[in-house]
């Protein structure tokens, strides 16, 4: 196999998938020959993968030993995997990490300096940072000839206004880094540079875009670059998720410390993995077995869920002076046409109209011809950004490595 092979490794908060690619000279659009998912995490792991030549998945799949999933154990069986099916190993492994700080606008070489930096992030994002570090150094350990690099999910968020990044807290609190960093921007980054071939003919400029996955977040693009985000600071903001509660007054959190007797422990764990559609519904936090519940709590979790996430569209369209065009991705935004019709409609004073029969049926494109806004559904595509991201690394720390 000729060219630069590259594999990629996305842990999310319910899923680590694997990717492979292929890129020839100077092409920017790699040949796919791997996409794997294992989901359910932790609770019910799956493994699915799915290749253009049938028997690359069906290698991976017989090679991937998942029994432990502690991701010091599972990247470098994940890796191997990988290599076994493609028949050679990869030149290059791309990760992603979800913090990479406030200066960190583009895909960087993992190196010892840079993870240690990393390291006094994850506080941020405790429930990926740790993981994805560990990965990172785990393939490292067991591979040190391995070029690795490292994509952000924060760098597509750092050419917000400033304003769109800021609190109002004291301004050397700012300075020392408490601002509105952004998530899920590898996923809006691939987004925003397929926008014209989602909507050939028709407006986008302004987009609103939707990852409504395990964790769920809002970005607001204009002109392909983010302008303003749901998230914030740390994973937890925002919409409500799986398991995270969003955004929540700040005096409540300080009432359950001082008030009711509720540790800075108790709390995190509280609004990180107790919270959303799981604290609601107090039936999953995976959202098809909320909606196939049916419980009168079950029904409220979903619709606070799609109400919070009409009034920060709401925000969002402000931001944007407008709206041109939303996008739905990741696994809820792909998969529960209940939620996208309970969006569209409480965006109808914002002129989104979906054609229902398209939305049950999971159609590329929701709104029809006619409509003021575009509407389409998009495939999360968090792999093919970490693997130009390492692409452009290795290109240019090994020069004349592209052939
Ligand atoms: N068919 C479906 N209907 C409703 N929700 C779904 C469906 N498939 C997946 N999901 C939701 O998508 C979530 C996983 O989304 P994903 O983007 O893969 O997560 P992660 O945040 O781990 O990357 C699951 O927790 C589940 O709630
Ligand atoms: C940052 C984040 O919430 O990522 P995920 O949705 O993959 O859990
Ligand atoms: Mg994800």
């Amino acid at each position: 196999m000729s060219g630069v092979l590259i594999a990629t490794l996305n842990s999310g908060s319910s899923s680590i998938k694997i990717a492979a690619y292929s890129f020839e000279g100077n092409n920017r659009a790699g040949v796919e020959l791997l996409r794997a998912n294992l989901s359910g995490l932790p609770a019910a792991p799956q493994l699915s993968a799915k290749s253009a030549n049938p028997e690359t998945a069906e290698r991976f799949l017989a090679a991937a030993d998942i029994s432990n999933l502690d991701p010091k154990i599972l990247a470098p069986r994940l890796l191997a995997a990988t290599e076994a099916a493609l028949g050679v190993p990869v030149h290059a492994l791309g990760h992603r990490v979800v913090q990479g700080g406030a200066g960190i606008v583009d895909s960087r070489r993992a190196t010892p300096d840079m993870l240690d930096h990393l390291e006094t992030l994850c506080p941020l994002a405790p429930d990926h940072q740790p993981h994805n570090l560990s990965a990172v150094r785990a393939v490292a350990a067991k591979r040190s000839d391995l070029f690795q690099t490292l994509s952000f999910d924060t760098a597509f968020h750092r050419m917000q206004p400033r304003l769109a990044q800021l609190y109002a807290i004291p301004r050397a609190l700012s300075e020392t880094g408490i601002i509105r960093y952004g998530y899920h921007g590898l996923s809006y980054a691939n987004i925003a540079r397929r926008l014209r071939d989602l909507f050939p003919d028709r407006p986008h400029r302004r987009t609103l875009a939707l990852h409504l996955g395990s964790g769920a977040s809002l970005c607001a693009i204009l002109d392909g670059r983010s302008i303003a985000t749901s998230m914030g600071f740390s994973a937890i903001s925002g919409v409500p998720m799986s398991t995270r509660a969003g955004d929540i007054d700040a005096g409540a959190i300080l009432y359950l410390l001082s008030e009711r007797q509720m540790s800075p422990e108790d709390v995190s764990i509280m609004l990180r993995k107790q919270s959303g559609l799981l604290g609601v519904s107090g039936v999953s936090g995976d959202l098809r077995t909320v909606e196939a519940s049916g419980t009168p709590e079950a029904e409220e979790a979903i619709s606070l869920f799609i109400y919070r996430i009409v009034r920060e569209c709401g925000s969002l369209i402000a931001a944007l002076g407008g709206l041109d065009a939303i996008v739905f991705t990741a696994g809820i935004g792909e998969n529960s046409h209940r939620v996208r019709a309970g969006i569209a409609d409480g965006l109808s004073w914002a002129g989104v109209v979906i054609d229902p029969a398209a939305n049950r049926a999971g159609a590329p494109l929701l709104s029809p011809p006619d409509a003021p806004v575009s509407v389409a559904v998009v495939p999360a595509d968090e792999e093919s950004e970490i693997a130009l991201g390492c692409l452009s690394v290795y290109e240019s720390s090994c020069p004349g490595s592209s052939i």
